[in-house]
This record gives structure tokens, sequence and C-alpha cells, in this order.
């Protein structure tokens, strides 16, 4: 029996919400401990992480992901939910397209819960602070940072490189906007700029990359880490522990105290999978523990957050109160061998964990032009045993003018425009977003990023950055095999819920945009169809029974969250407060994706970013609270809560 290292916090996640606290945390000089159940994938030889367009193949690389199963309607969870397991968490091999929110957005936070701190303003001050935006085309950049931890470029574009790109372009422009294509405000226009978001445009995408390569939390993590003084030490108290799970979070009375954690390569990707080997990892492989003197910081993300909190008691209690099965471990947190049994496990009833599971819909239209893309006519992606010109022109240059077409994420102009079925009360301004690239993108699905060789595909996907209200989903402990760590929760969304008068108005809202993305192909100058086609979803589905159908069933997401969400403290399903406190617990925050109250109008990449921003700042804010009230000196705070086996403990 050893004395479990202790820490003044303690960071569950290395995401956009966990690696950002992390590393503010060990700024300030407080020991951090960060642990991340993924390994470093970045550290490998590893284009699929450097490369923007090879997002897709590290999404479905079965090292780095965590295999969730998600029904988008209740009691179906068959469909491939990609989310990322390695430092830097999703960040590792996202889309890399880095939006900034819409102000209604932090509006809505700041108005339920009376928090300033989340005002459009103070949002935008943290993003100046967060970003060095790097405008490749000499756009506005109103409002953006110069200086900050994360770079942010445009890719460069010539609408030259390809004739039908700039038709393509055109026909959107017709059909979306009802105007010519303005080349040069299209080349120079600013989807992140302060203006944006009352006005219906078309724009480039801004992706999180420096010189063309991806950027995320693991960089600022490691430059963090790294960081030495003049005389070659440590600069900052942050250590890093990868390939570590946490399985359990330690509380005593009403307040966290550390975490129990399972160190092994690839434990939870290898082996959740509901077979009967799943115990083999927990007997054969140590349990640790570590305790933290200040807080908890969950940022597992937005499946994994609640999950980890009902594993440790902290959810319903009409799912906790009754017996579920558990492993039974020592008081040390040690597997006894001895299988599992069934008990209850509630600590802290707080109904709101693990629902309001909620996301943005999108829809997509593919279509097979004419001809293939010459820009990247030559590339040969995904053959193995050939040398792809276009990966060794990406990784043999270092300005993103030089670098090729894999600069791209697939993603090449944004259209913003105020649907039809838009909410009258919304306060106006666009709630639909257009998006397209020379793809052929309908989703994850398994098998989804092989792409062909020579690829003639666009794709444009409609996208509900406002969806009503509606019945939301769930993510709860795995129905049949119950609470253990290694088991993965069942995760159910909701899409348009039958019978719902509000998911008819998001139902419409997309068959709308369905309409205008195939409007905006038909409207695309100088493409002959009789040599092009529409993929997906096809010329058969043009009914309104069968574009209904289609829109229903093929809607996808990935802008999960909601399932810790923010709230008045007065809101019984609320999670956390606007300080990101787990409401009713003490030294215990939650911090990711999962405590939006409801799916954001851009894609969420930039708001977790900025809401980890907030998070850091409020843990700092009552650190120094803390050490003004006990009048002690920075280095004499380690024991203001922990004291460990004086309150009553859990389990
Ligand atoms: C394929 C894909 C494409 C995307 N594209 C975009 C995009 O283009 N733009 C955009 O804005 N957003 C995009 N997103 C979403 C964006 O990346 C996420 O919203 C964001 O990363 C969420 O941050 P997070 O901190 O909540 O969770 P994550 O970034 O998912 O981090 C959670 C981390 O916690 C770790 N973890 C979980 N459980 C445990 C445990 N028990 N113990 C230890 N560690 C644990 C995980 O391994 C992971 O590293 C995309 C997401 C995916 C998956």
């Amino acid at each position: 029996e050893t004395t479990p290292a202790t820490y003044e916090y303690i960071v569950v996640g290395s995401g956009a919400g966990g690696g950002v606290v992390a590393a503010r945390l060990a700024m300030a000089g407080h020991k951090t401990l960060l642990l991340e159940a993924g390994r470093d994938f970045g550290l490998e030889d590893e284009p699929r992480y450097r490369v923007p367009s090879f997002h897709p193949q590290a999404t479905e690389a079965g090292r780095w992901a965590w295999h969730f199963r998600a029904g988008h309607r209740p009691n179906i969870n068959t469909d491939f939910y990609p989310r990322f397991s390695a430092l830097g968490g999703s960040t590792a091999g996202n889309g890399l397209v880095a939006m900034y929110p819409f102000d209604a957005d932090f509006a809505y936070i700041q108005n339920i819960t009376g928090d300033d701190g989340w005002s459009p303003d103070n949002m935008r001050a943290r993003f100046a602070r967060s970003v060095e935006h790097k405008q490749h085309a000499p756009g506005n950049i109103t409002g953006h940072g110069t200086n900050g931890w994360l770079p942010i470029e445009v890719p460069p574009l010539s609408l030259d490189d390809d004739p039908q790109l700039a038709s393509i372009l055109a026909g959107a422009a017709a059909a979306v906007l009802n105007q010519t294509l303005d080349a040069s405000s299209f080349l120079t226009g600013d989807l992140n700029g302060p203006l944006r978001d009352k006005h219906p445009g078309m724009y480039q995408v801004p992706l999180a990359t420096q010189a063309g390569a991806r950027m995320g939390s693991r960089e600022l993590l490691l430059s963090v880490y790294h960081a030495k003084t003049m005389t070659g030490e440590k600069r900052f108290p942050l250590e890093i522990r990868l390939s570590c799970l946490v399985t359990k979070i330690l509380m005593e009375d009403d307040y966290a105290y550390g975490v129990v954690f399972t160190s092994h390569d690839r434990l939870h990707t290898t082996l959740r999978d509901d077979s009967e080997s799943f115990l083999w990892p927990i007997y054969y492989h140590p349990t640790d523990m570590a305790h933290a003197t200040r807080e908890v910081i969950l940022s597992a993300g937005v499946f994994n957050s609640p999950h980890l909190l009902k594993l440790s008691g902290v959810g319903p209690k009409a799912e906790l109160g009754i017996p579920v099965y558990v492993t039974t471990t020592d008081k040390y947190g040690h597997v006894t061998g001895r299988g599992v049994r069934r008990r209850k496990i509630l600590f802290q009833d707080r109904p709101g964990v693990g629902e309001n599971l909620r996301d943005a819909y999108h829809t997509s239209v593919v279509a097979r032009l004419p001809a293939n893309w010459t820009a990247t006519a030559h590339c040969l992606p995904n053959i193995t045993g050939v040398e792809d010109p276009c990966l060794v022109q990406h990784e043999r240059n270092f300005h993103p003018l030089a670098r090729g077409p894999y600069v791209r994420a697939g993603v090449t102009a944004a259209l913003l425009y105020r649907s039809s079925n838009a909410d009258p009360d919304d306060g106006g301004g666009p709630d639909m977003l257009l998006y397209g690239g020379p793809v052929k993108d309908h989703g994850y699905a398994p098998g989804f990023s092989a792409l062909p060789a020579n690829d003639s595909y666009w794709t444009w996907t409609a996208l509900q950055m406002r969806p009503r209200d509606t019945p939301a989903g769930k993510v709860k402990l795995n129905a049949r095999l119950g609470a253990h760590p290694l088991w993965p929760p069942d995760v159910h969304f909701n899409f348009f819920p039958l019978g719902d008068a509000n998911a008819d108005k998001d139902r419409a809202a997309m068959v709308e945009g369905l309409a205008l993305a195939r409007k905006a192909f038909a409207s695309a100058p100088g493409i002959d169809w009789e040599l092009g086609e529409e993929v997906k979803p096809g010329r058969e589905t043009a009914g309104e029974w069968e574009v209904n159908n289609y829109v229903t069933h093929s809607s996808f997401g990935g802008h999960a969250t909601g399932t810790c969400k923010i709230g008045d403290v007065k809101d019984e399903m609320a999670v956390v407060d606007s300080k990101f406190r787990v409401i009713g617990l003490k030294r215990l925050r939650v911090v990711d994706g999962s405590v939006f109250p409801r799916p954001l109008g851009a894609p969420p990449l930039i708001a977790t970013y900025l809401a980890a921003e907030k998070a850091a700042e409020d843990i700092l804010k009552q650190a120094e609270k803390e050490r003004r009230t006990e009048g002690r000196t920075e280095g004499q705070t380690k024991k203001l809560w922990y004291r460990p086996g004086e309150g009553k403990k859990h389990n």
C-alpha cells in the first residue's frame, strides 16, 4: 500500500476541453495531472494526424477511436459515431473547421445563468486572446487574435485551379443567396468576423492548422509540458499520463478528492466490444489512484463524461438507485478478482446527467461531376504500396502555398442563409449552413473514408444550426452489462422524434436545405449533367414522401452536446453551473463539449476551446479566493480540502 500521488488538480481527458484547462492551470503554477486514455499519435510518423485531408482516414483508424455506436432514433444504436482517443482528444483527427460560434449561443447561456462571463463580448475577447488568425487571403481580421496559442488559417485557394470549381460555387451563390458569384468577396470574406451573424453570405472555411498541418490542444499541451526555465528546469508543473483510463472519481461526503485509473495501451479500444473477454485487463493490469488537493476536472467528452459520472454514482436516481452490475473493488480501487456483483451505485441524485443529448442535423447531396478534379488528379490516397505524390508534396514543403491540395480538409465553401422555416422569434440572421467540398460525404459509416483514386465528387451538406427544442436523447449505463468502465455506454440520440411539432419544423428546414443543395448543382453554369449524376440521394428520391424519408433516416450528427448541461442551479436537469461546477458537489467540474445546453450554431471545436478558457479563469479565480480567505500563501494550500478518511466515503 503506497500513498497515492497528489496533485492540486487532476484533469481527465486531453481534448478541446481538458487540454486547454490542464495547460492553463499548469501555466498558472498549479501542480496538475492530466490523464488521457489514448496515446500520442501525433508523435508517431502519422500523416493521418498531420495532414488535413486525411481526416476521414483518421476517423476510421481503429487505434484512435472509441468505437461508439450511437442510434439516431431511440432503441437503435448501430450507427458509427466517431470520437477520438489520443493526446488532443477529438482534435487529433477532427475536420479542423475553426468557426467562431454565434453570439446567440453565448447570450443564451448568459441569460439562463446570469453569468456575464458568458456574454458575447467576453467570449469574443477570449477568442482574440486564444487564436492567431493567419488569413492567407488578405481578409478582414476584425475581432480576431494575432498572438494566441491556436493558429487559424484559410487554406490557399484559386478559382482558376479547376474550371468546375467556379461553376459549382456560382451555382450555390445563385441557388442559395440569389446572387452571382463575387469571387473577390468570397476569397477575402471572413467566416469568423463579427458581422457574419446577421448576414447571409458565402465564405471560405478557416481551419485550425499551422502552415497546412493540424494544430490543437495536443500542441498547446506539449509546449507547456516541454517548456524550460533559463536554467533548464521544467517550467510548468504539468504531468501527462497517456494510456490511462479513469474508471472512477473518488468522492467523500460532498466533494471529489481523486480518481482511480487503469493503465494499459489501447485498453478501451480493443476491449469495448461487449465480448466475454472484457474483464481480463482489469484483472491483469494494475489500477492506480491519484489524489487532488483542489479539484478534479472531468473533460472526457460528450459520451464519456456523463458515463464516468454515472460510474462514480452521480446521476439519475432512477438509473443508479437500482442494482446494476459493478466490478467489485477493495477500498483502494483495486479489483478484488471476484468478478461482478449487482449493487446500487447511487452517490448523488443528479437527474440531468446523461440526459439532453442533442446534435445539429446534417444531410447531404453528393454528385459525380463530368470530370475529375484537376488539382487532385495526380494524388493517390489510400493506395497501399504506391507513393502518393500529393502526400510527398505536403510532407516536403512547409509553406501552405507550396504544400498542395492536402492542406484542405474536404470543405471548400460555406454559405450562411436564413431558411423559410426559421423561428420568427430567434432574433433573425442565418439559421442554416450549406457547406461543400470535393468529396463524397454522406455521413459517418464504416468504410466511408476509402476514397476513389481520381475523384470527381462534390458534396453539399445542409446543416441546421439552430434546431428547435425537441425531446432529447440519452447516454446511459450499458443496459445489458451495467456499470463497468470498459463497457461502452448506450448512446441514443432522438433525431426527429415522431409526433413532435418542433421536430416537423426542423425536418421541413432540412428538406428545404436538401432542395437548395440540389438547386445549387442544377444552377452550376456549364456543367453537363448528361455526363454527371447525383449519386446521393439519387434521382429516384424525388417525391415529397421519399425526400422526407431520406432526410429522416439519413440525417447525421457530429456536433453532439448537452449531456452535462450548464443551467441555473435551480434547474433540476442542469448538471453544472455557469462555472462548470457539478451542482450539489464540491471540487468537481465538467469542462468539455457536454456542457452546452443546446446545439451551437457553429461546429463545436472553437466553442469548446473558449468554454475551457473560461473554465480555467473561473478555476483560477476560485483558487485565488481560497488562498485569500484562508490567509495562506500559495505553497501552503495543499491540505485545503483533501482530508480523506475524515468524511463518509463512497463505496
Ligand atoms: C470525426 C470528427 C470530426 C469533427 N470535425 C469538427 C470540425 O471540423 N469542427 C469542429 O468545430 N468540430 C469538429 N468535431 C468536434 C470537436 O472535435 C469536438 O466537439 C471537440 O473535440 C470536443 O472536445 P471535448 O473536450 O468535449 O472532447 P474530446 O476532444 O473528444 O476529448 C475527450 C478526451 O477524453 C478522453 N477520455 C474519455 N474518457 C476517458 C477516461 N475515462 N479516462 C481518460 N481519458 C478519457 C478521450 O480519449 C479524449 O481524448 C469533430 C469531431 C469528430 C470526432
